[in-house]
């Protein structure tokens, strides 16, 4: 911010409507306000198209970029001056104008483990009912348990929970960040090692978009970005890019970092777990872009195109 300009002394931020991230966006809020005592931040919230559709069988059309869409229109329009995501949920490419300007310290990345009778997958009698629609965690938790049987969950995290409670699975699998944040963490009855449900790229991690030239904007932001979790994040994202990976994929993702050295683990899986393909490299945190592509190839020569592709042609074409 140059000397002439007036400080910031208010912001908008857009966001969905869910409890999740009506969670993330006060975060963020309380995060802002805290650092920038001139500050007043208001939350805009909006119901997005995936949020309506998100009971529904149709959710699968659009994939991930449906949540985000209405908050991008929303800065782009100058409604609001930042947008709040899960950066899970983030597509891989941003609209002109807008861009990632932060992501936060990295929340418990796993999956969790939750039911009212067993405390762990092994624990599950042999034909138990698994609920999750993510094919990343079905192919994982079938390579584990192939004589499972994963049934189809959806709705936002307090609907699957109630789904869970109904009798309608044996136990579902959910992010432990979500839960956490929710004040959920009872529920959780284990947290699977990485290892064994690889998780899907950005889990955990919330991202702040905002306009590209609002520079003063960016300024604000710096206090918020943890920049060990966005090395990892942006490794992660470039795996997904180069692999095209959308929503209904079974991709999984994570990095870590020991010392300035990201390790970054893939996987690509047929939802049965028929054939699963892992690849992992390591690489200078300077260098996440170019470790996420590394990663991606390899899975690539392993044959996960043709896995991918044939996933691809089975959905119903967007809109
Ligand atoms: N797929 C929906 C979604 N997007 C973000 C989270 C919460 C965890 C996170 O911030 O990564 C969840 C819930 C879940 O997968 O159980």
């Amino acid at each position: 911010m140059s000397l002439s300009e007036e400080p910031i002394t208010e912001l908008r931020i857009a966001t969905r409507k869910s409890a999740l991230a009506l969670w993330q966006a006060e975060f963020v809020k309380a995060k802002l306000e805290a650092a920038h005592p001139q500050l007043t931040v208001t939350l805009v919230p909006m119901v997005s198209r995936g949020d309506q559709l998100l009971d529904s069988p149709l959710a699968k059309i659009g994939g991930k970029g449906l949540f985000v869409k209405e908050l991008q229109s929303a800065l782009i329009s100058k409604e609001a001056d930042i947008a709040v995501h899960s950066m899970k949920d983030v597509p891989m490419a941003f609209p002109e104008g807008l861009g990632l300007y932060c992501v936060c310290e990295r929340e418990d990345p796993s999956d969790a483990f939750v039911s009212n009778t067993y405390a762990n997958l092994n624990e599950l009698p042999e034909g138990s009912i698994v609920g999750t629609s993510s094919l990343r965690r079905q192919a994982q938790i079938l390579a584990q348990r192939p004589d499972l049987v994963v049934n189809f969950l959806r709705g936002n995290v307090n609907t699957r929970l109630a789904k869970l409670d109904d009798g309608q699975y044996d136990a579902i699998i959910l992010a432990t960040a979500g839960l956490l944040r929710l004040g959920f963490e009872e529920r959780i009855r284990s947290r699977l090692d990485v290892s064994i449900s690889l998780p899907s790229g950005g889990q955990g991690a919330v991202g702040i978009e905002c306009r590209s030239d609002d520079t003063a904007i960016h300024e604000l932001l710096k206090p918020l970005h943890h920049p060990n979790t966005a090395a990892r994040v942006i490794a992660e994202r470039a795996l997904n890019r180069h692999l095209n990976g959308g929503c209904q994929v079974p991709i999984a993702c994570y990095a870590e970092l020991e010392g300035d050295e990201l390790w970054l683990r893939g996987f690509v899986g047929q939802p049965d777990a028929s054939t699963l393909l892992f690849a992992d490299k390591r690489a200078h945190r300077d260098e996440a872009e170019a470790l996420g592509i590394a990663v991606a190839e390899d899975l690539l020569a392993q044959g996960a195109g043709e896995i991918l592709a044939a996933l691809y042609e089975e959905e119903t074409p967007v809109q």
